[in-house]
């Protein structure tokens, strides 16, 4: 039930600690905040959406969106609104607080010309309501690195390429323009904002708590030109033994060639003491494994939806990607919150696509959030279909859209935001 006592409006300056207060209290965090991290936060929020849920002059829910770029298959930068920060004070919940707060932000996004809402979802249950559907998956790897097969007298990357440690300053100066690089090739990725960088590098403490800055490192090709990074932490331990046990973990692992991600790989594991690699979040179909003699050092400890997606505006969010093949497909997509809905003619080729509205009698049936989880290549519509999820309307559709939307891999979001 929707409560109209409730204003719903961006907050000043003077309220962010009072909106801090409440999003750590959402977010079953010790609530005080210090005016360092406020400040730190207005620096950091700066020029986002952020919203304020009052009851009174108190607030009861929080709510943050900001402008984003996603990378569709095909390489196409589609305008996002990412959505972050999102909770209601315990006491408030189950009062149509966020529900009110999501319509507001949808609307004002597909107003704008956003071509999709995003964000990572903290729970499953709560997004499919306002029409996201799970659009990358995210896998975690823990590399045995005795048993990798490394040659332990490793010692540079094999391509003539070499790995240089890198200082915060110089990861400030040279990391963006590469993430640049990385996310217009990588499905899924998305835009960082400057402030990511600030953020990763210890000049802007934007939490309590905040863990020590990492150690980064570079990949250099044989030509001189930066193609990987990445950040890393290890922990200090050892067995009673007096062996070495150490767990080193990455923050994050960027690169713009297979070259650049094996040699990181291969430098973090010849690292000595570290006998544990933790690989941080990467994509399902990662090189990783096969990068060593023996994949089967390589285990997945986390497999799971990551990046969700709401469509806000079908024609362009298909007519910005590339197809496998050529073909047309009327898709019947239903939209329970009127955002996005309708029926769609998808006209395909390799050399490009083109999607209107359309009379036409429909192919597939299916709802905007399964629409989601296919548009980026992360799962198959005959998948879908079994589950129930998709309705093949004419006889033979499903298999045509699977050869249309097939992608070379799956999509991956590199980021946590
Ligand atoms: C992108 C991010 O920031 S992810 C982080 C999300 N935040 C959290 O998980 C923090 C803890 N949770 C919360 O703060 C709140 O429960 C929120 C923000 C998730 C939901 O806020 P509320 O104001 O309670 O949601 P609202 O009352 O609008 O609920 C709408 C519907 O979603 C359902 N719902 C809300 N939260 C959940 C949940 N966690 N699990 C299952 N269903 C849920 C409600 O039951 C309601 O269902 P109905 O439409 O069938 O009646």
């Amino acid at each position: 039930m929707t409560d109209d006592t409730f204003d719903i409006r961006f907050i000043t300056d003077d309220e962010r600690p009072a909106w801090l207060r409440a999003l750590n209290t959402g977010f079953l965090q010790a609530p005080a905040v210090s005016e360092e991290r406020a400040e730190a936060r207005r620096i950091a929020d700066a020029g986002q959406r952020v919203y304020g849920v009052f009851e009174g002059d108190r607030v009861v829910g929080a709510f943050r969106s900001y402008d984003q770029e996603l990378t569709v298959p095909g390489g196409q930068l589609v305008p996002a609104n990412a959505i972050s920060n999102v909770t209601v004070l315990p006491t408030h919940r189950r009062r149509g607080i966020l529900t009110r707060v999501m319509g507001e932000d949808l609307r004002a996004a597909k107003e704008r010309g956003d071509v999709a809402a995003t964000l990572i979802a903290a729970e499953y249950a709560i997004y499919g309501r306002y029409g996201f559907g799970p659009a990358t998956s995210v896998a975690e790897w823990t590399i045995d690195v005795p048993r990798t097969g490394l040659d332990p007298r490793w010692a540079a990357p094999e391509c003539g390429g070499r790995i240089e440690m890198v200082d915060p300053e110089e990861v400030r100066k040279t990391g963006p323009e590469l993430h640049e690089r990385v996310r217009r090739g990588q499905v899924g990725a998305v835009s960082r904002v400057p402030q990511w960088w600030d953020a990763g590098t210890g000049v802007l403490r934007v939490y309590e708590g905040d863990r020590p800055v990492p150690t980064f490192v570079a990949y250099r090709s044989p030509e001189g030109s930066l193609e990987g990074m990445a950040a890393y932490e290890v922990d200090d331990a050892w067995t009673g033994g007096g062996q070495a046990a150490n767990t080193l973990t990455v923050k994050w692992l960027i690169g713009t060639s297979p070259r650049a991600e094996r040699a990181l790989w291969h430098f973090l594991c010849s690292i000595d003491w570290v006998t544990t690699v933790k690989s941080g979040q990467r994509g399902p179909d990662d090189l990783l494994p096969r990068l060593f003699p023996d994949p089967r050092a390589v285990g997945i400890t986390q497999l799971a939806d990551w990046l969700w997606v709401r469509i806000l505006d079908v024609e362009r969010a298909l007519a910005a990607r590339t197809y496998a093949g050529s073909g047309e497909l009327v898709l019947e997509v239903d939209d329970a919150a009127g955002l996005a809905g309708g029926r769609f003619l998808l006209a395909a080729s390799p050399e490009g696509a083109s999607c209107a509205r359309s009379t036409r009698g429909a192919d597939l049936a299916l709802d905007v959030t399964d629409l989601a989880s296919l548009w980026l290549g992360d799962e198959s519509v005959a998948r879908l279909a079994a589950l129930g999820r998709v309705r093949e309307v004419r006889a033979g559709a499903v298999r045509e859209a699977d050869a249309l939307l097939r992608t070379s891999g799956r999509p991956w979001c590199p980021d946590m935001f």
